[in-house]
């Protein structure tokens, strides 16, 4: 064990691979090698196992078991007392894999895309502890660096959550893709709808598009690679012909039915996530009605130091510019910028004067305005 391990990426040129390349050159400072067939350039398998300390398989989910089996062969030995980690979303046929070799285990799993932000500050990540002793420590200072929120669990538990987790939530969302699709014809497609949205059509309607604009290999293997995944979804096949079978019926019989069966779920939710969710989706609602504001613009504060967001918004008070929003986000270099949004009947000749005098003063870079 080494407090500056150099670290081996199997999978380097891939979506998770570049960002975890950066986050280790970066935010670490550490020595990174990697390989990928996508990446001629690349280093060798060789190399990653005769240099690195720590080997990390970032490859696709199916594939990930026979990568793992494949560098277990070729080190033959070579690693033990070191560190092999995965991030495979779906952990009992990647762990087994390494724990085949003599090395320490981990499987990590961020429960996010690689993020617009140099860490993974604020998000899940899944920690199966599996084979682990020396590295220890340097696993803690790992997921210091990545300022994730940890949940612990070993292998089959974490598959076993994922059937509701993943599974269930792009099942459903496929589902509602599938229907809204076939709906299209009579009523207009997404566009259509759109103008009628709840903030619930909405958010489903991002979850739908998110899970059909990432990589679909993904999906399916998160359907397909967990034996857990059948019988969630047969599960949510039963409630979903229970609750057609009932609006069929129709009757007041039906209704009581209805009441009883779904809206008792309430109970197994629990008053307090009732209470915390209801909560989290009042939020949400705000944000979504803010992003809509006609007038806003988006401003980046070069200068990280206190008082400099104060400045910003003393530039428009003094153009008689009055806010209705302010959300902060970062860019994918890492950098906070601010979404402002401004009442209605702002004047756009004093926004523009305001705007124009944060940009020609340096304060701050106006990234986008409307
Ligand atoms: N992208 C996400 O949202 C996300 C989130 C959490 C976890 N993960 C997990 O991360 C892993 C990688 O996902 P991704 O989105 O980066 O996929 P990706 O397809 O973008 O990258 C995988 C890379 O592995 C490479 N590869 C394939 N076979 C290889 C081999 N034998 N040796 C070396 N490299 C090989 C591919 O060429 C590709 O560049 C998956 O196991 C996935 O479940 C992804
Ligand atoms: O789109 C995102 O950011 C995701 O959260 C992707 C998502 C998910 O949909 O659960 C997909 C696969 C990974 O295993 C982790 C997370």
């Amino acid at each position: 064990m080494t407090a500056a391990p150099t670290i081996a990426i199997v999978g380097s040129a891939g979506t998770y691979g570049r960002w975890l390349r950066g986050f280790f050159e970066r935010r670490m400072g550490l020595r990174v090698l990697g390989h990928d067939p996508g990446d001629p350039a690349s280093d060798t398998p060789e190399a990653l196992l005769e240099q690195a300390d720590v080997l990390l398989f970032a490859t696709p989910i199916r594939q990930t078991p026979q990568v793992v089996g494949d560098y277990v062969r070729r080190s033959g030995g070579r690693e033990a007392g070191r560190l092999w980690l995965d991030i495979t979303s779906i952990k009992q046929a990647p762990t087994e894999a390494m724990l085949r070799s003599r090395a320490e285990v981990a499987g990590l799993h961020p429960m996010t895309a690689p993020p617009k932000a140099p860490t993974l500050k604020g998000r899940v990540v899944v920690v199966c502890e599996s084979r682990l002793d020396r590295w220890r420590p340097w696993l803690q200072a790992l997921l210091d660096a990545l300022e994730g929120e940890y949940v612990y669990a070993d292998a089959e538990r974490h598959d076993r959550m994922m059937a509701l987790v993943q599974a269930m939530v792009h099942a459903s969302h496929l589902a509602q893709a599938g229907v809204l699709g076939e709906y299209a014809g009579g009523l207009g497609g997404l566009d259509a709808i759109m103008p009628f949205r709840s903030a619930s059509f909405e958010l489903d309607a991002a979850i739908a598009a998110r899970i059909l604009s990432l990589n679909p290999a993904i999906y399916e293997e998160i359907q397909f690679g967990n034996p857990h995944v059948a019988g969630m979804l047969d599960r949510l096949l039963a409630q979903l012909s229970e609750l057609r079978g009932l609006v069929r019926q129709g009757d007041d019989a039906a209704r009581a039915r209805f009441r009883e069966r779904f809206l008792h779920s309430r109970e197994a939710f629990g008053a307090q996530a009732l209470e915390e969710g209801s909560y989290a989706y009042e939020r949400v609602g705000y944000l979504l009605a803010d992003l809509v504001t006609r007038r806003y613009a988006s401003v980046h504060l070069p200068e990280d130091r206190a008082g400099s967001l104060r400045a910003l918004l003393h530039v428009f008070e003094r153009h008689g510019v009055s806010l209705e929003s302010i959300h902060s986000s970062r860019t994918p270099a890492g950098e906070v910028h601010f979404r402002i949004g401004f009442v209605r009947g702002t004047e756009p000749a004093a926004l523009s004067t305001a705007l124009t005098e944060i940009a020609g003063t340096g304060l701050g870079h106006v990234l986008e305005a409307g």
